[in-house]
């Protein structure tokens, strides 16, 4: 009985312990990317990215919160548990007509009851592989709405979210909404597997098992061979959907760690719309890779149980020509049943527990990007400007990143009128990119004491005014059509971005500083070249008229011609496929096509040769003559382009005189941020 016993589990345990693999690929996958997140946690990094679990939480928290979604996929649960119905019921019938079938095994009687006796496993089989398709359908459905929310609510939350000493790392979030999820999704369908059908089965075997049969060794030893064979068939084909799931999943990790670094960018260019649809297609096609994945999971165990019950037949059919009636047929077919179908139900309740215990931190992890209370407010009252000028005042700005860290902007005073450009110059560290943040409102300034010119204007105290209206009474998206912002170096974007994994575990200030730096510079997505010049346009329709103008202006046509496909030629993840020149000229380019009013211009730092030098240059002399340009400038010929040049140094702006600048030594133009 112990040998029968242990060969008839094999298939099962085979199939359970293939699914436990799979959530062991799930637990692999884990430590590495979490790594970063417990290394922190024990050290004076803590915050970087830290969300901690509260242990006092009561155990229905993380169901509470993933109910509303589950709820949603109603029809695909009840469709899911109404099959369930079907597939008890049907073994309900196959057991007793078994027990019947071998009790009086005769030919004549085989012939006449065989057939019902194939219907019901039939019914059973096809009833058990759409429950469990059904199920998966609703878990992982509830889980593409869990994700699609979950970023959402990412790309509102505020810079600051995703910057600075405790910004969390966009490669976090990026695992919470990938592999993070899945935990989910297979808690899920664990739970809704459990709640109905398992307790079903359970019931109904413990009133079915009548008699038991222990000699059952020789049927299992035949039937295990044909089973590995097609186990092996199928899970090769099993291992080639899944290869095709994580492909879908890692595109997916990809474009998530592309876009979040650039969140400023998406931000400043009111792409939160076009990026979620681009999230939801990438999301989409996971959705139906892992599907696939599931639906074949669930398929392997009914082909097993298909071949066992042809099997059962077949030896039947055999022992009675072989015996002459003498052989218990009863006791066997009891036997094989009520513990094959006794045990399934009780393997799935531990497996659900386990599954839903896994799941639960990975629902927390998920749902605490949500939760937030942006101090960006939107006033109800606030305009939508159809058109502006472009005069742009700083009134008495003062800045800190946070209230224990030191004034990054110390009551400024800027006056940039309509059309003109200004160029602004400091050291590294000066405070350039802050001042751009703040007119693009990513973060609002402190509010300070007024100056005496304040109080003369009846102004509120530090404010940003944008054709006279206070950038905080003006509508975000509003704000952000009409400045625009442009950063050409994405090159050395690159570089900077790359150093940040191993800086980030040690130096906290040059860590904020190269993801600031990268946030402003990596601006070209994976795309076209017309995408990237239409960035804009793209959830509505790029005009390709205007894609070519803004590129031929910029300098950037005669090169993009000569791409494989000219416009609609993909320029790699990050541009990585164009020249550092091609990338500045694409993004000029690109500015171009905004047309916004007001252009920040993130000048490039890197060295280019003299031709490319000279086209990209030509480029931003174009820019510059029809908006009115805040340009952070790097090289001495493009502040000689500036009408006003200003130093920025430890948060006081101080105008400088152009002609002085022009004779000043080698040693303090590099001490202004200038390369020479
Ligand atoms: N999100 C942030 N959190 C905390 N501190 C920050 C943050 N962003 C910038 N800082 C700090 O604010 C100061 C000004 O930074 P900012 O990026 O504005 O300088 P910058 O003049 O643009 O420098 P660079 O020319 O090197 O880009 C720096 O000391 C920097 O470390």
């Amino acid at each position: 009985m112990s040998l029968s016993l242990s060969l008839h589990l094999t298939p099962l345990s085979l199939h359970h312990s293939s699914s436990s693999s799979s959530s062991s690929t799930f637990k692999l996958k884990n430590p590495s990317p979490r790594l970063p997140f417990h290394f922190h946690s024990k050290t004076s990094l803590e915050p970087l990215n830290a969300t901690k679990l509260p242990s006092h939480l009561p155990s229905f928290k993380p169901l509470s919160l993933i109910k509303p979604y589950v709820q949603s996929h109603y029809k695909p649960i009840i469709a899911g548990w109404l099959c369930s119905v079907v597939s008890v019921f049907s073994l309900s019938k196959i057991i007793p007509k078994i027990a019947t079938l071998s009790s009086n095994l005769c030919v004549n009687k085989l012939k006449s009851d065989g057939w019902i006796l194939g219907v019901f496993v039939l019914a059973r089989l096809v009833a058990t592989y759409w429950q469990q398709a059904f199920l998966w359908d609703a878990a992982l459905g509830a889980v593409y709405d869990v994700r699609v929310t979950v970023f959402e609510k990412v790309l509102q939350r505020e810079l600051s979210f995703f910057e600075g000493v405790s910004g969390v790392s966009s490669g976090d979030i990026a695992f919470r909404i990938t592999a993070e999820a899945n935990d989910v999704a297979d808690a899920v369908y664990a739970l809704l597997n459990t709640i109905v059908p398992s307790v079903l089965q359970l019931s109904a075997m413990a009133t079915q098992m009548l008699v038991i049969s222990p000699v059952l060794s020789l049927i299992s030893a035949l039937v295990i061979p044909s089973m590995a064979l097609v186990i092996a068939y199928l899970g090769e084909r099993l291992r080639k959907i899944s290869k095709q799931s994580h492909l879908s999943i890692a595109s997916l990790s990809a474009y998530l760690n592309e876009v979040l670094p650039a969140i400023l960018f998406v931000k400043a260019n009111n792409a939160e719309m076009c990026e979620s649809a681009r999230f939801r297609r990438l999301a989409h096609s996971d959705l139906c890779e892992l599907l696939k994945k599931r639906k074949m999971k669930a398929l392997i165990p009914q082909t097993v149980q298909l071949i066992y019950f042809g099997a059962l037949f077949i030896l039947c059919g055999g022992s009675l020509l072989v015996s002459g009636g003498s052989f218990d047929g009863c006791s066997l077919v009891s036997f094989i049943t009520s513990l094959v179908f006794m045990i399934e139900p009780i393997q799935g309740v531990g497996k659900a527990y386990n599954e839903f215990k896994q799941g639960e931190p990975a629902i927390e992890r998920l749902f605490d990007l949500t939760k937030f209370k942006s101090k960006m407010i939107e006033k109800p009252d606030a305009v939508s400007l159809d058109h502006i000028n472009g005069d742009v005042k700083f009134c008495n700005i003062s800045f800190k990143y946070a209230d224990n860290m030191p004034l990054v902007l110390d009551q400024l005073n800027l006056h940039i009128r309509a059309g003109e450009t200004v160029a602004l110059i400091g050291p590294s560290g000066g405070g350039k990119s802050t001042l751009a943040k703040l007119l693009l409102r990513l973060y609002d300034p402190l509010s300070g004491e007024p100056s005496e010119q304040l109080i003369f204007f009846m102004l509120p105290r530090g404010c940003i005014l944008v054709d006279d209206h206070d950038v905080q009474n003006i509508r975000l998206d509003s704000l952000r059509r009409h400045v625009g912002l442009v950063s050409q170096d994405i090159s050395s974007a690159k570089k900077l971005i790359s150093y940040n994994g191993n800086l980030s575990a040690c130096f906290v200030v040059p860590y904020q500083k190269f993801r600031i730096k990268g946030t402003f510079l990596l601006t070209l997505f994976s795309g076209t070249v017309a995408e990237n010049i239409g960035y804009r346009d793209l959830m509505t329709k790029i005009d390709m008229e205007r894609v070519e103008h803004a590129a031929r202006t910029a300098n950037a046509d005669e090169f993009i011609r000569t791409l494989p496909q000219g416009y609609n030629t993909h320029i790699g993840p990050r541009g990585s496929s164009l020249s550092g020149g091609q990338r500045q000229r694409l993004a000029i380019a690109r500015a171009l096509y905004q047309n916004s009013s007001v252009l920040i211009l993130d000048e490039a730092t890197s060295a280019l040769d003299s031709r490319c030098e000279l086209l990209v240059r030509q480029a931003v002399d174009r820019l510059l003559g029809h908006h009115t340009v805040l340009v952070i400038a790097h090289h001495l010929e493009t502040v000689m382009m500036a009408k006003r040049v200003f130093l920025l140094d430890n948060g006081k702006l101080e105008e400088l005189n152009r002609s002085t600048l022009l004779g000043s030594n080698h040693d303090s133009l590099v001490s202004a941020g200038l390369v020479i």
